[in-house]
């Protein structure tokens, strides 16, 4: 059963909002949606992400008030909407869940509002999509999502919000402002800048050169598809603290540039192994799961066919035989009809997936 009550109010129906109104409506708590694109309200609403505040005033009808209005739009306009949401709703708990803390906080107080209903959080859990189309109601399920409350947080609106993160299966981690963005500066805006940067560098390269692209371009460039617009915020608003991570990335790579100009000199071979090593220390520190110890998941590899529905029956099938499916991933081979679907179970449940796929005719290659 939720803790959250609603009705909840989310303003900003894209990817986040419409997310945290299917988790909470499939939970049994009213929503509301509103966003500034009718068309993207009624789309949220069309795939049960909650009641379109449109449709509710087309239909004659007032809105309930509600309990909670959550603030899921881009960071430029966040502190701008709180402060009305503040306004509009006297008895109602304000949180936004921008990528960015401090300035909006900043913000929010220059305005004068009541500060004792209004929590700045971020869900660390997100997509490299945008809009309700993409949304997910698991998409915080097992996440972190931070809470940064301040002197003259209410205890009424801290519990508020940590109810809808745990409702909606995420991790609390508590932190003030200045931290959190100080954070995120390292463990999710740098790793968006040197993905967007790496995939820059393909812009000009001949398709049959990318063609031949393996896993490790796709890992590593997989954000870099993420929205301009919304990095463009992100980035100006947490300016400081990623320049800060930046200068030590120019340090990183002045040193491997001028150790490559020149690979056979003494020592030059033992300073690139030092550099991957240091690579893997710092790889080797994110946890595998969040909330957990690191674990070592075992893989097997499974041929599939690119055809509609493979891989939902493969799925299903991993799920009949009663295996949790922790990671997976595709790889495909340039030409040929079949990819490879690499699987991350319990290492102790490994012998006995193999056994029931192939049982059921699927390929297991490795
Ligand atoms: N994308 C991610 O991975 C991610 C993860 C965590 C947090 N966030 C934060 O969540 C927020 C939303 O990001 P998103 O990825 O869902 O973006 P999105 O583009 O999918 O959705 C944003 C929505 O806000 C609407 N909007 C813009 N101005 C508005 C206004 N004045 N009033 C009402 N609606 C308005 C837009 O029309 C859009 O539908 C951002 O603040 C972002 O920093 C994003
Ligand atoms: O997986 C992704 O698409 C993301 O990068 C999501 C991610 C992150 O860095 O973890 C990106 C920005 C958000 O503010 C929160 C989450």
């Amino acid at each position: 059963m939720a803790s959250s009550s609603g009705p909840v109010l989310v303003i900003g129906a894209g990817l986040l909002g419409a997310s945290i109104g299917l988790g909470l409506q499939h939970l049994g708590v009213r929503v509301y949606v509103r966003d500034s694109s009718p068309t993207t309200e009624a789309v949220a609403q069309d795939i049960g992400a909650g009641q379109s505040v449109r449709a509710v005033h087309a239909a004659g009808q007032t809105l309930a008030d509600p309990a909670l209005v959550v603030v899921a739009a881009p960071p430029d306009v966040v502190s701008e909407l709180v402060v009305e949401a503040l306004s509009d709703f006297p008895n109602a708990v304000v949180i936004d869940i921008a990528s960015v803390k401090s300035a909006i906080l900043d913000d929010v107080a220059a305005a004068g509002a009541d500060l004792s209903r209004y929590v700045g959080t971020h869900p660390m859990a997100g997509r490299e999509k945008s809009g309700p189309v993409a949304a997910r109601g698991e998409l915080f399920t097992s996440m972190p999502w931070v809470i940064c409350p301040t002197e003259t947080t209410s205890a009424r609106a801290l519990t508020t919000a940590k109810n809808l993160a745990v409702d909606l299966g995420a991790t609390v981690t508590v932190l003030d402002a200045a931290e959190h963005d100080e954070t995120v500066a390292l463990i999710s805006h740098l790793p968006q800048v040197m993905s967007s940067l790496l995939a820059s560098r393909l812009q000009d390269t001949p398709l049959h050169h990318l063609s031949l692209s393996g896993q490790g371009l796709r890992d590593t460039t997989r954000i870099a598809g993420s929205d301009p617009a919304l990095w463009v915020q992100i980035l100006s608003a947490n300016a400081r603290p990623i320049v800060e991570s930046l200068y030590e990335v120019r340090t990183d790579l002045d040193r491997l540039i001028a150790t490559l100009e020149n690979p056979t000199a003494g020592g030059a071979r033992l300073d690139i192994a030092q550099l991957m090593a240091e690579g893997n220390s710092g790889q080797a520190r994110i946890p595998g799961k969040h909330g957990g110890a690191p674990k070592a998941f075992a893989t097997l590899t499974v041929a599939v066919d690119d055809t509609p529905g493979t891989i939902a029956r493969l799925l299903t099938e991993i799920g009949e035989a009663g295996i949790n499916l922790e990671d997976m991933r595709l790889e495909h081979s340039p030409g040929q009809p079949v990819g490879l679907a690499v699987v991350s179970v319990d290492p102790n449940r490994r012998d006995e997936l193999v056994d029931a796929l192939n049982e059921r005719n699927w390929k297991v290659v490795q």
